[in-house]
């Protein structure tokens, strides 16, 4: 019998389990005999299988490490000091002074371990980084997961660049459209509107430097993204402060690797972003019915002119209001879903996000730096009387006739960027750079922009100074730009401001507030034009002073190094003809 029975293969199973039932009994204990066996060589089978490959993905994970630690080894960088890297050292110490002390032990290129498996390389020299930038193409996870968990998921800011080329194409395509065919960059409504808010703070003797650039960015951004339905809407105010509520935490909740849904106050913040998110959809919404209206006020006009003119409809060209109102309203073409699981307004929310924080960062550098250097100001507005004098009516062209305006914004942007390091990734294949030196692939690679930006090769003694002129040469033959004198250096502004030339500091590669290369930011030449009309029109009008008590603090004067002046102070606006 038992040697009948034998055996547990799927087949022998359904033999025993169909018998006939003269041997009723006996088959009874064989089935449940036989069930068991089946069952633990079942349970074996599966055990060994995960064994097997549980040990598949160790050996893989530990030949990676090997691979990682046997190619980070030709990089220098101070020792790890244990198994988990240098992370102790970096929550303990602000990462920019801590890169700051290994460059100058370890020279230019410098790795730190942020983890057994996690290394991070930072490049501080100039000849290097722009070779990194423009092959390193990615981008970690951090950037994208903050976005993510606040806005869902976008195809802007997002790690791979596979992802996020063709939205980069297109919003780059429609910002030089705008620049292109608009007289003005920010509409006047819009500049009019930024500095009507500064006219209604200006009730209070003085205002917060960062509070009121924050206001004069969010206006800007908002009548760019959603135009006129922007300016008339109820909710400005409470979406600007949600905007920056959801931006003070989205770097610390996303740096967890697995959302805390066990914290409440991680509750806390997806209910802000939620509030966010509706907001937006609210905004998008009146957005919509005033591209209607006024695409149906457009065709009512068109009526009337034929009533009027008494031409037969069927030969004026038909207008088609769908174009116009996609025209009209930039945030359509962010707005259509390439990929179905990208959050509908994702990319919307996140350039308000971006755009806001970037352009109130510089802004309030600009701010502070002019309030501190009276003598520019009175230099901007003479260059501003010469050009409003000129019979000159395009507004761009004007802008480009203001070459110490610009210089201030560049200088303003080079010495605080809106971030303290560019972050890059090469996600798939290692970076080989022409020097031999090669970075593997999955590493964060880093770009601390204030040693880069404030280091006295490639800026000179002055480095950590204001010093706009830097941007600047004069033309030697007047108009002959062909033959220039670079300003740089200390005896700087001197000269005659009419035959100032700029600069263009695109090609600079120590000159990175925008970034550089395969990412670098989208929005630069329109922002940089967008914030010179916004000055342009502020000092106008106003003249940008200390507060009286901050003037006499001696952490503020102009001769103080850039990095203690930070626009952090109150500021005043006083009417110029008052
Ligand atoms: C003063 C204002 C701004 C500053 C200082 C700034 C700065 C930056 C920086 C440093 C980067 C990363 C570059 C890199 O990794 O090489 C970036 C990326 C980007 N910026 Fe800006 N930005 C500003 C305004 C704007 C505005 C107004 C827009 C859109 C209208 C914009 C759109 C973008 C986009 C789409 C990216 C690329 C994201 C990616 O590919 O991952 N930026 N920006």
């Amino acid at each position: 019998m038992s040697s009948k029975c034998d055996g547990t293969t799927p087949l022998n199973i359904i033999v025993i389990l169909f018998r006939s039932e003269s041997s009723h009994n006996c088959i009874s204990e064989e089935k449940s005999r036989i069930l068991g066996d089946f069952v633990t060589r079942e349970v074996n089978a599966f055990l060994w299988f995960s064994l097997i490959a549980i040990t598949v993905v160790l050996i893989g994970k530990v030949v990676e490490l090997f691979r990682l630690w046997s190619k980070a080894k030709q990089l220098p960088g101070p020792p790890s000091p244990s198994f988990c890297g240098h992370s102790k050292a970096i929550s303990r110490r602000n990462l920019t002074d801590l890169l700051y002390d290994s460059h100058k032990r370890y020279g230019p290129v410098v790795k730190l371990w942020l983890g057994p498996m996690q290394l991070l390389v930072s490049v501080k020299e100039p000849a290097l980084l722009k070779e990194i930038l423009v092959k390193a193409e990615d981008k970690l996870l951090l950037t994208g997961r903050a976005f993510r968990l606040a806005f869902g998921r976008s195809s802007l800011f997002t790690s791979s660049f596979e992802k996020v080329q063709n939205r980069r194409r297109w919003l780059a395509e429609k910002l030089d459209e705008i620049l292109f065919q608009r007289a003005d960059v920010f509409p006047a409504k819009a500049v009019d509107c930024s500095v009507g808010r500064v006219q209604d703070i200006m009730i209070e003797e003085s205002v917060d430097c960062n509070k009121v650039s924050q206001h004069l960015a969010f206006t800007l951004l908002g009548c760019t993204l959603f135009g006129d339905a922007f300016l008339g809407w109820s909710k400005a105010t409470i979406y600007e402060e949600l905007l920056m509520m959801v931006a003070k935490d989205a770097s610390f909740w996303a740096s967890y690797r697995v959302a805390p849904f066990w914290k409440q106050g991680f509750w806390r913040y997806q209910r802000l972003c939620m509030k966010l998110k509706c907001l937006t959809q609210d905004i998008v919404q009146q957005c919509r019915k005033h591209c209607k209206l006024s695409s149906r006020s457009q065709n009512q006009n068109l009526q009337n002119e034929i009533k009027s003119t008494g031409v037969e409809a069927e030969f004026v060209i038909p207008r088609c209001p769908a174009t116009e109102m996609r025209n009209s309203c930039f945030f359509y073409g962010l707005h259509d879903q390439v990929n179905p699981n990208e959050e509908p307004i994702g990319n919307i929310m996140g350039v308000m996000f971006h755009g806001c924080l970037t352009t109130a960062n510089l802004i309030a550098s600009i701010l502070g730096r002019l309030a501190t250097n009276p003598e520019i100001q009175e230099k901007i507005n003479s260059e501003l009387n010469i050009v409003q004098q000129g019979s000159v009516k395009d507004h761009q062209k004007n802008i480009d006739n203001m070459p110490l305006l610009l210089a201030t914004i560049y200088e303003s942007a080079r010495l605080l960027p809106a971030g303290p390091l560019l972050q890059r990734c090469s996600l798939k294949q290692d970076l080989v750079l022409q020097t031999g030196i090669t970075i593997p692939a999955g590493t964060l690679v880093v770009v601390p922009l204030k040693l880069v930006q404030m280091e006295s090769s490639s800026w000179g003694s002055d480095a950590d100074k204001f010093n706009p002129y830097r941007f600047l040469s004069v033309a030697c033959n007047g108009a002959d730009t062909s033959q220039r004198t670079s300003l740089a250096g200390e005896n700087a502004g001197d000269e005659g401001e009419s035959s100032f030339v700029l600069n263009d500091p695109t090609g600079n590669v120590a000159f990175l507030p925008f970034g550089f290369g395969a990412r670098s930011c989208v929005g630069r030449k329109f922002i940089i034009q967008g914030v010179a009309t916004l000055f342009a029109s502020l000092l106008a009008n106003y003249e940008i002073k200390l507060q009286s008590e901050s003037k006499n603090d001696s952490k503020l004067s102009s001769n103080t190094s850039a990095s203690q002046m930070l626009p952090n102070s109150k500021i005043v606006f006083a009417r110029r003809n008052s």
